[in-house]
């Protein structure tokens, strides 16, 4: 596609986010039109003004007030025209960078994992203002400069033609300048994105790995990279400005040999009776007046191809695949009752929505394959698993074996390719995606606490709208709390459940958070749980006021565990170990051992490693896979493999 085309695509599809305020749009067009129309009427004021010099009349003492009255009448339409466009252009931004966050928020998780934060995180905050620049601010100076053009030539051309033709002859040879400079800004404008969104990338790791890089001493690593983009951005920026400081002066320059030649002409034309003084001055004033719309609509290319550009990278984003929501079966939502409770329903409600069935909590999964797109092999393999409502199944087995890939499945943050899983014994490809997922309750390892108070964070998402249903709320939201053990240091927070917490709030230790996390997973009421290797980052003491809270928990839904410590596992009524993608035992903690299989190793391995009077060293045992074991010891001196 011609890079015009392309042009024209992307700004009549940025138009498109116009449409929707095109009444403030036309009425600063209008003022705009109206305003740049004006700009003939000094140069002829100016005329009439010298013919009348040596004899003046009533009418030319009226003129200095004519121009007051005519920059006052500019002046509103050039305020009206501004503010107008600039209500327009903060609009367009909200709408875009909203429609951004909305999109992202549908995103199938595939695309967090193969697409950096960073780049995420600059298109939805800053490439955002790019658009807008293209969308309206360039679009004021291409109309009302056009408009202010046309009405000098239209007025040139009614003073002396010929004159009007050399000075039309170097408005071409500008054009074509600027199409020269256009492709190299546009290049330049791509290139700092790219070098923007590695800023980002790694100020985001930084931060995120901020102890890592003080520990390993990595400072000078990461101020190198810092550096690289830093500077890459420098250099594209100054392409930038090197091209747009350089298209001025060269228009200037071809004006300049236009006037010169004009004057030429003009001395002839005057020599032979054809042009009066007065029609020259005003000629040369409209003129003079037609340089700098013209230099304007020159320099509106570097924030048209940087606007463009950021288009670009905008609707790239608008443009992914969301997650596929094809399923229509649904399920009633355990927090249903939470919402409006039967009292509240009315008849015409009752009437109108079909009773849902309640999930039980059975899910099977039946020869379950799954392959990462890029990945050589498959991270799960003909996986065939049927867990019980209400039953508790540990997941274990060497890294890399499957465990997070096989709990990613049931709320399909990643689809099945091969098999199928069935909650209740609906496909979960058949069930609405938000349907789905209010039947899940997750707690893994890594804590995410939202800018809110303790209760907000525990009753996530859910809202009360009256005094009655607050009371309630803030009952259960205490209930889950103390089921999480979590009420008693919520309560030695300054201020209880109204204490804020997350960034800009208190902070919180490991276990806390966890407790939070639990706190909230027992808030939801959801029918299955998944616990993601919920204690493993805790010391021992944590650990166990933690898994006290989990062992209440367990039992009431089903439940899905992948744990380092074996106290779950023990308590677990079955426990399926995954080896490289393959369901290789399933049973419990007992039969397991008595089996001798890999769940026994792995069992051992970490018994003889904390065991002191083992003869067998940790690096003498044969270890599958890369080593490291999802199974952990039992008592608070082992440590994590
Ligand atoms: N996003 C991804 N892209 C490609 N391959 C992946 C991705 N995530 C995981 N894998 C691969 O899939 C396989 C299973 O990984 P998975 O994370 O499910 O294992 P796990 O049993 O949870 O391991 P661990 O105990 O270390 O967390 C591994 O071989 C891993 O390399």
């Amino acid at each position: 596609m011609s890079s015009f085309r392309e042009s024209k695509i992307l700004y009549r599809r940025l138009l498109g986010f116009v449409r929707p305020y095109w009444r403030i749009f036309a009425l600063s067009i209008v003022c705009m039109v109206a305003s740049a129309a004006t700009e003939p009427a000094f140069p002829e004021l100016l005329a009439r003004l010298l013919s009348g010099f040596s004899q003046p009349t009533t009418t030319t003492y009226f003129i200095p007030l004519i121009i007051i009255g005519l920059f006052l009448l500019r002046g509103i339409l050039s305020f009206v025209q501004d503010y107008a466009f600039s209500w327009v252009s903060n609009k367009v931004v909200t709408d875009v960078r909203q429609r951004m966050y909305d999109k992202v928020l549908q995103l199938p998780m595939q695309y967090l994992v193969n697409t950096n934060t960073g780049v995420v995180i600059s298109r939805v905050c800053f490439e955002v203002a790019g658009v807008a620049a293209a969308a309206t601010s360039v679009l004021t100076t291409l109309v009302s400069d056009s408009v202010r053009v046309l009405a000098l030539t239209g007025y040139l051309l009614y003073l002396n033609w010929q004159l009007t033709v050399i000075t039309l002859i170097t408005i071409p040879l500008t054009a074509l300048i600027v199409k020269q400079f256009s492709k190299r800004l546009r290049q330049a404008s791509r290139g700092s994105q790219v070098a923007a969104q590695g800023l980002t990338q790694v100020l985001n790791e930084t931060l995120d790995n901020f102890r890592i890089i003080k520990v390993f001493g990595g400072q000078a690593r990461e101020s190198q990279r810092f550096f690289g983009f830093n500077d890459k951005l420098r250099r594209m920026n100054m392409k930038q400005a090197a091209a747009a400081a350089a298209s001025g002066p060269i228009v200037h320059v071809i004006a300049a040999f236009g006037i010169t030649l004009v004057i030429y002409f003009a001395l002839f034309q005057g020599k032979q009776g054809g042009l009066t003084a007065e029609q020259f001055v005003a000629f040369m004033t409209a003129m003079m007046a037609l340089i700098a719309p013209l230099k304007r609509l020159a320099d509106i290319n570097a924030p048209l191809q940087r606007g463009l550009a950021a288009a670009e990278a905008v609707f790239a984003v608008l443009d992914e695949a969301e997650e596929e929501n094809r399923g229509a079966y649904r399920f009633a939502n355990p927090q249903q009752s939470l919402l409006t409770g039967p009292a509240q329903a009315t008849t015409e409600q009752v009437q109108l929505v079909p009773a849902l069935p309640k999930v039980r909590g059975e899910i099977a999964l039946s020869a379950v394959s799954y392959q990462y797109p890029g990945a050589n092999r498959l991270a799960l393999d003909q996986v065939s698993l049927t867990i019980q409502p209400g039953e508790t199944v540990a997941l274990v087995g060497p890294s890399g074996g499957g465990k997070t890939t096989l709990i990613n499945l049931i709320p399909r943050f990643f689809n099945v390719q091969e098999g199928v899983i069935l909650i209740d014994g609906i496909d979960v490809r058949e069930i609405e995606l938000n349907s789905l997922r209010q039947q899940i309750a997750i707690v893994s390892q890594d804590v995410t606490l939202f800018n809110d108070s303790v209760a907000g964070n525990i009753a996530y998402t859910v809202t009360a709208d009256h005094p009655d249903a607050a009371a309630q709320l803030r009952e259960r939201v205490i209930a889950a709390a103390k089921a999480a053990n979590a009420h008693a240091f919520i309560m030695a927070l300054p201020d209880g459940y109204e204490t804020l917490i997350g960034e800009n709030g208190v902070k919180l230790s490991g276990g806390q958070r966890q407790r939070l996390a639990i706190a909230r997973a027992v808030f939801k009421q959801a029918p299955i749980l998944i616990l993601d290797e919920a204690t493993s980052a805790l010391d021992s003491e944590s650990e166990r006021v933690v898994q006290e809270a989990l062992d209440g928990l367990l039992h009431q839904q089903t439940t899905l565990v992948i744990a380092h410590r074996l106290s779950t596992i023990e308590q677990a009524d079955r426990i399926a170990v995954l080896e490289g993608g393959k369901l290789v035992e399933l049973g419990n903690h007992a039969s397991l051992l008595a089996q001798e299989g890999v769940y026994a190793h792995l069992y051992h391995i970490q018994y003889n490693r904390s065991a002191p009077s083992s003869t067998t060293s940790a690096a003498s045992v044969p270890v599958p896979d890369d080593g490291a074991i999802a199974v952990a010891p039992t008592t608070s001196t082992r440590e994590d493999v």
